[in-house]
């Protein structure tokens, strides 16, 4: 299995890299890109790690050679928010960037599963969704927006709240991922949450990001936790790849009724998206919650959309 990571020398490629050096099954080869000119440089590094992952570095010129062959591309490359910006405000330098990795992937490896992490999720998996379109590519069990950063977060702060191991709470984290587009599903746990706890809750897993985003004061945005995210979503999809059934939530053209993206659990398997999932019973108050984001997350849909075929 080949993986590709685009952006690998940030703040979360470099993480993300380090964790699938580590962890991807013996055998894998790992290929890093970025325009930055220590890419091989990290790619030297982390192969003085032993494991039997084989890796190399790729610098500006060497998309092609990266991608070759590869099956599963995750995306982090882009910039990421300073205090007071929005994931929305990242449009306009990321938008592009995602569209041209795409159309190089479209090129190059048109049958990888593709992984987005850049924001805004919510826009850039359609942007990549258009252009493979476009070139005759497109293969919606294989296209994924990573918001398993929300679903870590709600396992973390859920746990603390209540005592538990992180590790015994499995949660449905679905919608989109920015703002009031996050919906954990708490309700579906069984926890002696009083309803203002669970809103509280809500709320402050839908702010995450903007908690790291304020405490790191300028200097980026979540990379330790998201490149911890990534890997799970990317180790998961290896083992399906690989024949093992995973379930993941993530953000797909899955035919919701309502969006035509919307992050829900999934049931992976060797061709990316085996099935897709129902979310189960929700209460009242994720009831209004889902109806109350679908307009911002099919603007931000739209706007994707729109960037492609403008
Ligand atoms: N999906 C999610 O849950 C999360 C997404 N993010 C997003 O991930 C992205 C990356 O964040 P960080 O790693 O913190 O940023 P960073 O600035 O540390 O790293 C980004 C890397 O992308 C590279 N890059 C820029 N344009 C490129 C191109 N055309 N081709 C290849 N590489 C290119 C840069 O050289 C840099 O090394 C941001 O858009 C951020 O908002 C961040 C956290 C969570
Ligand atoms: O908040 C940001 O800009 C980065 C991100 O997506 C997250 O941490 O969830």
């Amino acid at each position: 299995m080949k993986v590709a990571v685009l952006g690998a020398a940030g703040g979360i490629g470099q993480a993300l890299s380090l964790l699938l050096k580590t962890q991807l099954p013996a055998g894998s080869e790992l290929a890093l890109y970025d325009i930055a000119p220590v890419t091989p440089g990290v790619a030297k590094d982390l192969s003085h790690i032993p494991t039997a992952v084989a890796i190399d570095g790729f610098g500006k010129d060497d998309l092609h050679k990266a991608l070759e062959g590869a099956d599963i591309v995750l995306i982090p490359a882009g910039v990421p928010r300073k205090p007071g910006m929005d994931r929305a405000d990242l449009f306009n330098v990321n938008a592009g960037v995602v569209k041209h990795l795409a159309e190089q992937i479209a090129d190059v490896c048109p049958t990888a599963a593709v992984c987005i992490i850049t924001n805004p999720v919510n826009t850039t998996v359609a942007i990549a969704a258009e252009v493979f379109k476009a070139k005759g590519c497109y293969n919606k069990s294989k296209l994924f927006g990573v918001t398993t950063l929300d679903v870590i977060r709600a396992e973390t702060f859920i746990a603390e709240a209540k005592g538990l191991n992180p590790a015994d709470v499995n949660i449905n984290v679905i919608g989109g991922h920015s703002g009031v587009t996050i919906l954990p599903l708490i309700s579906q746990l069984g926890l002696d949450f009083t309803a203002e706890e669970i809103e509280a809750m809500t709320v402050r897993i839908q702010n995450a990001g903007t908690e790291v985003v304020e405490a790191k004061a300028g200097g980026g945005s979540a990379t330790l936790s998201m490149g911890q995210a990534a890997a799970r979503f990317c180790l998961s999809l290896v083992k399906a790849m690989n024949g093992e059934n995973v379930v993941e939530c993530a953000y797909v053209d899955g035919g919701s009724d309502h969006a035509e993206f919307f992050a829900q659990p999934l049931r992976l398997g060797t061709n990316g998206v085996e099935e897709v999932l129902g979310y189960g019973q929700i209460s009242a108050f994720e009831k209004d919650a889902l109806e109350g984001m679908l307009d911002t997350l099919k603007g931000d849909i739209a706007k994707g959309v729109e960037f492609v075929k403008s």
